[in-house]
Order: C-alpha cells, then sequence, then structure tokens
C-alpha cells in the first residue's frame, strides 16, 4: 500500500498575543514544536490553551505576533490560511461527530472533501477503523456508540485523513478514568502508525507526562517553563510549575553558599541540607521546590533531621502518603511517601530531607 501520510510538519509560534473582550488571553506567547513532536499544552482552566489551540488550528486570527508552519506563513503579518487549507487533524473533546452519518461514513467525510477516489476512500476507512478497533461497528450511528467508541471514531477520521499536524483538545475530558487510560494509548499508538507533529492540550498533569516528549506550560497566557517531563518535574523554573507538575510542596529556606560536592548547602527550618539549584542561582533567602519522595521519617532527634509531628496518613496500596507537620517551619504541612504501617498521629519523628531543588531567582 502507498504510503498517504503527510510529511510532519513543525509549528513555529512566535510572540502571539490575542486580546478577548478586553483581556489579554495570549501575551506575546513565544513557542517552537518540532517536526514529530508531540507537545502537550499544559496549564489551568482560563489560561489560554484552547485560544492558542483555535490560533493554530485558524478559527481565530492574532492581534499580533505570528504562526508558520515549516517555512509558511500561517497567521499574523496579513496572512489567515483557512482552517481547511491547513492539512490539520483535530480531535474535540466533544467528539464533534456528525450525528446522521454512520461511523464509516464519519471517517471518510474529510476524504470526499478532499477529493480523493471512492476505492481510496474506502480502503483508509477501512484501516483506520481497524487500526481504532472499530470495523464491526462502521455501519452504527455515533448516537449508538459509547463515549469511547465516539472518540476512537474522532480517532479513527484523524487516521484516515493522515495529516501533518494533529491537535487534540482535552480529548479525554469526557471519559471515564478507566476509559482514559484505553484511549490514551490509542494516542500513542496512532501517533506512532502517523508520525505526525502532535498538539495535545489538557490541564491534566498526568496525562501530559505520560504522554509528551515536551510540555509547556501555560499560566496566564504566557509560557512559563517548556521542556520534557523530566526537566520540568526536576527542575522546574517557577513556583507555580513546581506546585502544577508533580505537587511541589514549597517551602523557604537560605542559600549558605556555591555549590559543594554534596549540593547546594541550604538552611531549611533550622537544618542544614544539600540540595539541587541552577548554576549561578545567588545565595540569600529562596523557595524550595519538595517532592513526597525527598522525605524521609526517622527515629525522632535524629542527627541530620527536622523535628516534626506525624500526622494523618492514607494507605496508597504500595505506600502510605503521610501528613507531618514542622514546628520550625512555622507549623507547615508536608507530605511523603512511607513504605511500612506510619506512627501514630501526634507522634513526635524525626524529618530527613534527601532531595529539592531550589526555584531559581528569589521568590
Ligand atoms: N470570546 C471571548 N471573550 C472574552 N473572553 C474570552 C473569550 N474567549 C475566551 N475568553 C477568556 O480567555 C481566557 C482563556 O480562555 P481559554 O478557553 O483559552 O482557556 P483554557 O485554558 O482553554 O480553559 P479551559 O481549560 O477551562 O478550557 C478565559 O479567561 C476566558 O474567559
Amino acid at each position: 500500500m502507498t504510503d498517504f501520510r503527510a510529511p510532519p510538519v513543525s509549528v513555529t509560534i512566535d510572540r502571539l498575543t490575542r486580546r478577548l473582550g478586553g483581556v489579554t488571553v495570549l501575551d506575546n506567547l513565544s513557542l517552537s514544536i518540532a517536526r514529530g513532536e508531540f507537545m502537550v499544552i499544559l496549564g489551568e482552566s482560563g489560561c489560554g490553551k484552547t485560544t492558542l489551540l483555535r490560533q493554530i488550528a485558524g478559527f481565530d486570527a492574532p492581534d499580533s505576533g505570528t504562526i508558520h508552519f515549516g517555512e509558511r506563513l500561517m497567521s499574523g503579518a496579513g496572512a489567515t490560511v483557512p482552517p481547511e487549507k491547513r492539512n490539520l487533524g483535530i480531535v474535540f473533546q466533544s467528539y464533534a461527530l456528525w450525528p446522521h452519518l454512520s461511523v464509516a461514513e464519519n471517517v471518510r467525510f474529510g476524504l470526499e472533501l478532499a477529493g480523493l477516489p471512492t476505492q481510496a476512500q474506502e480502503a483508509r476507512v477501512a484501516q483506520a477503523l481497524a487500526q481504532v478497533g472499530l470495523s464491526g461497528l462502521a455501519g452504527r450511528k455515533p448516537s449508538d456508540l459509547s463515549g469511547g467508541q465516539r472518540q476512537r471514531v474522532a480517532l479513527a477520521r484523524c487516521l484516515a485523513k493522515a495529516p501533518g499536524l494533529v491537535l487534540l483538545d482535552e480529548p479525554l475530558a469526557n471519559l471515564d478514568p478507566a476509559l482514559r487510560q484505553s484511549v490514551r494509548q490509542e494516542f500513542v499508538a496512532m501517533r506512532r502508525a502517523l508520525g505526525s507533529t502532535f498538539l495535545y492540550v489538557t490541564h491534566d498533569q498526568s496525562e501530559a507526562l505520560a504522554l509528551a516528549d515536551r510540555i509547556a506550560v501555560l499560566h496566564q497566557g504566557r509560557l512559563a517553563q517548556c521542556g520534557a517531563p523530566q526537566t520540568l518535574y526536576r527542575t522546574p523554573a517557577t513556583a507555580h510549575v513546581a506546585r502544577f507538575v508533580g505537587d511541589g510542596m514549597l517551602v523557604p529556606a537560605v542559600l549558605l553558599g556555591g555549590k559543594e560536592a554534596a549540593g547546594f548547602p541550604t538552611e531549611i527550618g533550622g537544618l542544614r541540607v544539600f540540595l539541587r539549584a541552577k548554576t549561578g542561582q545567588e545565595p540569600g533567602v529562596v523557595t524550595v521546590c519538595l517532592r513526597a519522595h525527598d522525605l524521609e521519617i526517622t527515629p525522632p532527634g535524629s542527627p541530620g533531621t527536622l523535628a516534626a509531628v506525624a500526622g494523618g496518613a492514607m494507605y496508597q496500596g504500595s505506600h502510605w502518603r503521610v501528613s507531618v507537620s514542622v514546628p520550625s517551619l512555622g507549623d507547615r504541612w508536608l507530605e511523603l511517601e512511607h513504605r511500612v504501617p506510619p506512627p501514630e498521629p501526634g507522634s513526635a519523628i524525626g524529618l530527613a530531607i534527601r532531595d529539592g531543588w531550589i526555584i531559581p531567582g528569589a521568590e
């Protein structure tokens, strides 16, 4: 069979600004997505994710800034290439299927518009439906499908079209947790089958961490950080990213000096520990991001630990998630992962800090 897939495109967003109803929804945003990359746009509700996707799809034009696909100017600087001329596949959370058409007709719809010969259309539809496991349901109407099956039809439509760029707007939002996991796997398979560039919008950090080559965190219409999932998790650029990706706990601290063999000497609540920091971080008051697995309960009074008090614990299967309160940090509550039954609430404990990341700059 001939390869009908469109080559993946790169997307370059340069200083894009969009104001809506007097609010700057996208604020001087620049972002480059490589050919064939799986980029996830992550951010809380209202940060501008859908507005950005609409800009890339060509449903809306920017106030300033440009969008290029490869070398080709798509939006801004006088250009407005309409959505149907952008060779896109779009998967919405609402599925956006035609209710009066069958599953196969929905998948075929875009191919008819593209003027593909009937036989080639049939072949692509059959192949796409087989890929998402819906061959047996080709004649059904969308109303006779489950939510997961409907979303698979939307994926099949995308597969059949084989575009250079696939945009996905919260595609799992309407599915229950069990289905989410399996449809998520479909995205991975679809990406492998198409080789297209994927741009996936979500507010769900676990989806982002699981799927992305790189994650772009959007905060109030600006790019807070863009990098590989591990980079965002281990070295968040801002307090917002630390909290939003991996539920980082933020504590005040004092960086005491430059890097030593064990790391950057830092004082947290009166305890001297060695942490990670960006090269060139100035000593002084800083904010530290701690993860639950960086903390450890020790016997009370153990050397090199903070005096703390055990709080409640929640059993999570492989471990307990335990809350502890630290008097020298103003009775701040921290959470940690504990592999054996935890101490009774109210018990005095020691708290060891094994790792932590100093948020760059003074916050
Ligand atoms: N046409 C409009 N007029 C005025 N404000 C708008 C308009 N469209 C969007 N906004 C505002 O712009 C902001 C960003 O909206 P957008 O839909 O892009 O956010 P989002 O990150 O996709 O949120 P969600 O995850 O809830 O879908 C919101 O505060 C929204 O209220």
